[in-house]
């Protein structure tokens, strides 16, 4: 444990890095994958399960938050980690990303944003000032600027002027933000997918000075293929020292892609959200497990995991359970599909320290079935 917050840079391997991100509330193995627990929870498993995966930090949600139960509430009940139990680190999204991608009736100017609930439909104002003070109502020990992400395809002026926009939003958080020992706030990159255009903003945001850094604006509907040219520049526009944040990032094999491009941190509702919809990530590729299939296959998903589904359920159970709708079916999962994410983590991490990322991710991309499994 540390008083303030720090990224050791221990190994690379090509642009691959692995490292120690040092909190107050714990450390942060670097390439690290964020679960995602939007309303204070990580759907369908108990924080302790989420440790018990690998996680080291998870994920906030601003926008979520301030609408139910409020900022003011669970500041009052002794801030997200005592609301949630959850005493690791945990990092929260600044909002205006979730207000434009969920709710109705939105405004957008140079103030900020302000826009109708998806849950009441009352009406809410968000800045950067109040972005910042819901934050730090919460306690999240990383927190994020608050910016405008254009949902692309967009035209290069469309996305010139919201990265400006989002530059001019990041100077704000950063006043209004302050100083706050042992907390740290991440600037976020914007810029589509222009070069040239991110590289204003990773000079702008250099230029007022972060503790982390994220490559915002991608996984918005550009597909892999485009993601990964982007990848191919954008984190070496970013400081060397700062740890580098992929927002939404993804798929087991966009986050080894990212990875491999100089990547350190990652989040996505995908293995959790998919745990609920019978999808299991494996080692292999995917199991449907709806599918009618595995209604007789006394085997695990993956003989290899060792995560609590694949140690004492065969596949005809998960189908069953599925089918049934019974709620240990997202549990199991969930569980599984996290576990195996934090697996391919772990195993970058070993084979970055080592050298040997080439090897590894060759082996990961051996044997992978396209589609069902
Ligand atoms: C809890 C969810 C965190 S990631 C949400 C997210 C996802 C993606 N894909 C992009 C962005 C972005 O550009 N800015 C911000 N604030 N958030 C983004």
């Amino acid at each position: 444990m540390t008083a303030t917050f720090s990224f050791d840079l221990k190994a690379t391997d090509g642009k691959a890095r692995t490292g120690v991100i040092n909190t107050p509330r714990g450390d942060i193995r670097t390439p690290a994958f964020m679960p995602v627990g939007t309303a204070a929870t990580v759907k369908a498993m108990m924080p302790e399960s989420v440790a018990a995966t690998g996680a080291d930090i998870l994920l906030g949600n601003t926008y979520h938050l301030m609408l139910r139960p409020t900022a003011e509430r669970i500041d009052r009940l002794g801030g997200l980690h005592q609301f949630m139990n959850w005493d690791k680190p945990i990092l929260t999204d600044s909002g205006g990303f979730q207000v434009m991608s969920l709710s109705d009736l939105r405004k957008l100017t140079e103030e900020g944003v302000t826009f109708k609930s998806h849950i009441d439909g009352s009406r809410h104002h968000l800045t950067p000032e109040r972005s910042m003070e819901i934050q730090k109502l919460l306690g999240s020990d990383i927190v994020m600027c608050f910016d405008e992400c254009p949902a692309l395809p967009a035209d290069r002026k469309r996305i010139q002027e919201s990265m400006e926009l989002s530059m001019r939003w990041a100077q704000r958080s950063r006043d209004a933000f302050g100083d706050r020992p042992g907390h740290a706030l991440f600037g976020i990159q914007q810029g589509g997918l222009e070069e040239d255009l991110r590289g204003r903003s990773a000079e702008a945001l250099r230029a007022i000075e972060f503790d982390g850094y994220a490559v915002g604006g991608l996984a918005v509907g550009e597909g892999q293929e485009a993601m990964f040219k982007v990848l191919d520049f954008a984190p070496d526009q970013l400081p060397v020292d700062k740890p580098r944040y992929l927002m939404g990032v993804g798929k087991p094999d966009d986050i080894v892609g990212a990875v491999k491009r100089g990547i350190d941190m990652m989040d996505c509702v995908l293995p959790s959200r998919s745990g609920r919809t019978g999808q299991a990530f494996t080692r292999r590729g995917v199991v449907n497990i709806k599918n009618a299939r595995h209604a007789d296959d006394p085997r695990p998903l993956d003989a290899e995991c060792t995560c609590p589904a694949c140690s004492n359920y065969s596949r005809a159970y998960l189908h069953h359970v599925f089918r049934a709708q019974e709620m240990i079916s997202g549990m199991l999962l969930t569980w599984h599909n996290l576990h195996y994410f934090q697996e391919i983590m772990a195993g970058m991490r070993t084979a970055i320290a080592a050298g040997a990322f080439a090897d590894w991710e060759a082996d990961f991309h051996a044997g992978r079935a396209k589609g069902d499994i």
